[in-house]
């Protein structure tokens, strides 16, 4: 569904992706994660048109996504990080300003929003503005809003972001069952659950460039299943083992604070870059 190559954008001397390489299928689930200013926002932006690459190539089933090109729009929905949201009008009236953008009719507009409101539980705020709305809902909308006109691949920049863990949760219920009912999604995001929890694979970025990519699974069986986490020289470390019992016999020969765990996305990134997802 989408094919990248070698993709690179600069900002002056900043590479801010770095021959990107990258196919996600139909019906996948894919996440890019890394920390801030990994490059995932931009990666993102090149492939909705919004910022124009430096080289490379991406392609939408088969077509070049091009600002002008409709066909190639239609297939893509797109939730930006930060609100973009009208809000001094209602959460009707942004979905059916969304519509009339994307030529659709009346009866399918509405239709679509009445149906879209309901999905994202925001039916009983429809006619109110925008701006009474809590982070969460806002969020809510924005997605309502990019699949109002169908999209068969919809990107998300970060769509947790900044809210608490319960609307959190909400917001993954909403996509895993979009993504059950075929939906092709591309996510950015630096929080490791929401990757594990969500994504059929998952791509680790750093620095613009594609550290890793695998299932959840897959990453973590690469790095060893279990982990020790000990104290030792000022600093913590990490030992990776493919079963618990081996690390129990590791961690039977330390002394002060030891920690047998399962290891996690966090982990595979510490392993292969030596940063933490959050620095
Ligand atoms: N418009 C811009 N002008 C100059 N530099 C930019 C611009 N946009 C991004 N950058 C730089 O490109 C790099 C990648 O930024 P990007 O926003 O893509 O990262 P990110 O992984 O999405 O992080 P975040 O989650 O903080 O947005 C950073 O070094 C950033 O400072």
């Amino acid at each position: 569904m989408l094919v990248i190559k070698d993709l690179v954008k600069k900002y002056g001397d900043i590479t801010a992706v770095d021959h990107l390489n990258l196919e996600i299928g139909k019906g996948e689930f894919f996440g890019l994660l890394g920390p801030n200013g990994a490059g995932k926002t931009t990666t993102v932006r090149m492939i909705s048109t919004l910022t124009p690459m430096t080289s490379g190539s991406i392609s939408i089933d088969g077509q070049s996504p091009d600002r002008n090109l409709t066909s190639v729009k239609l297939k893509i929905g797109v939730v930006p990080q930060h609100n973009n949201l009208e809000s001094e009008m209602t959460a009707w009236e942004n979905l059916e300003m969304h519509g009339r953008l994307y030529n659709m009719p009346k009866a399918i507009r509405r239709k679509r929003i009445v149906e879209l409101l309901e999905f994202t539980e925001l039916s009983d705020r429809a006619g109110d503005l925008v701006k009474t709305f809590s982070g969460g809902m806002k969020r809510k909308l924005m997605i309502a809003r990019a699949l109002m006109h169908r999209p068969e691949l919809l990107l998300l920049d970060e769509p947790t972001v900044g809210l608490d863990p319960a609307v959190r949760r909400k917001i993954w219920d909403l996509l895993k069952s979009l993504s059950s009912n075929g939906l092709t999604v591309l996510l950015t995001t630096h929080y490791i659950e929401e990757a594990e929890i969500l994504c059929h694979r998952v791509g680790l970025m750093d620095k613009g460039k594609l550290v890793e990519l695998g299932s959840p699974d897959k990453l973590i069986e690469k790095v060893g299943k279990f982990v020790v986490e000990f104290f030792e020289d000022g600093e913590t470390k990490r030992e990776f083992f493919e079963t618990r019992d081996d690390a129990v016999v590791f961690a039977s020969k330390l002394h002060g604070s030891v920690k047998i765990r399962s290891s996690n996305l966090e982990d595979v990134f510490i392993k292969f870059t030596n940063r933490r997802v959050g620095d």
